[in-house]
């Protein structure tokens, strides 16, 4: 069996990172990276830091209303991964993502210079959260693509995908 290619190895590290995830619903992860393939930064969606995990919702609805469901409070992964850089500047990279970033993540992205979008699900499409993000990433020449593991090509055994797919 051949290397894994950078595109796999990217977002497998993407999928390990969202795993630190206490979302039920959804983990989400993502990884910066630059022209000359070296980390720049991870995160995955969690509650603020300082922020006690067990005073914050999980939920993602409640009789309650909007303020005790995680929404307003959880960061989102590319947020964070954006926060945690360990250099300079992502001008210029690329991200890998889980889920295909919200118009908040997309506002982070393209003002932090990201040139580039590759993402895993794109479950939430029908949202108007990733409709905004599309209409933006399209005005500031941010390319999108989603990535199709090598084992989708004939490759190497699949089961990660397949289970990463089916949250
Ligand atoms: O760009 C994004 C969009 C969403 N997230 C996080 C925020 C939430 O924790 C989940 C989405 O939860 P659902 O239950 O699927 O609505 O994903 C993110 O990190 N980045
Ligand atoms: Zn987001």
């Amino acid at each position: 069996m051949g290397a894994l290619s950078w595109d796999d190895y990217f977002m497998s590290l993407a999928f390990l990172t969202s795993m630190r995830s206490k979302d039920p619903s959804t983990q989400v992860g993502a990884c910066i990276v630059n022209d000359r393939n070296r980390i720049i930064g991870v995160g995955y969606n969690g509650m603020p830091s300082n922020c006690p995990n067990d005073q914050l919702p999980w939920s993602k609805r409640s009789v309650e209303g909007e303020l005790a469901t995680k929404y307003p409070y959880v960061v989102h992964a590319e947020l964070n991964a954006v926060l945690n850089k360990n250099a300079e500047s992502c001008s210029g990279c690329r991200i890998y993502s889980t889920l295909f970033p919200c118009n908040e993540c997309a506002k982070v992205i393209i003002q932090a210079g990201i040139k580039q979008v590759i993402f895993a699900s794109d479950k939430h499409s029908d949202r108007a959260s990733a409709k905004a993000s599309r209409r933006l990433f399209e005005l500031a020449n941010v390319e999108l693509r989603q990535h199709v593991p090598e084992a989708r090509r004939g490759g190497r055994d699949g089961t990660q995908w397949e289970k990463a797919e089916k949250q």
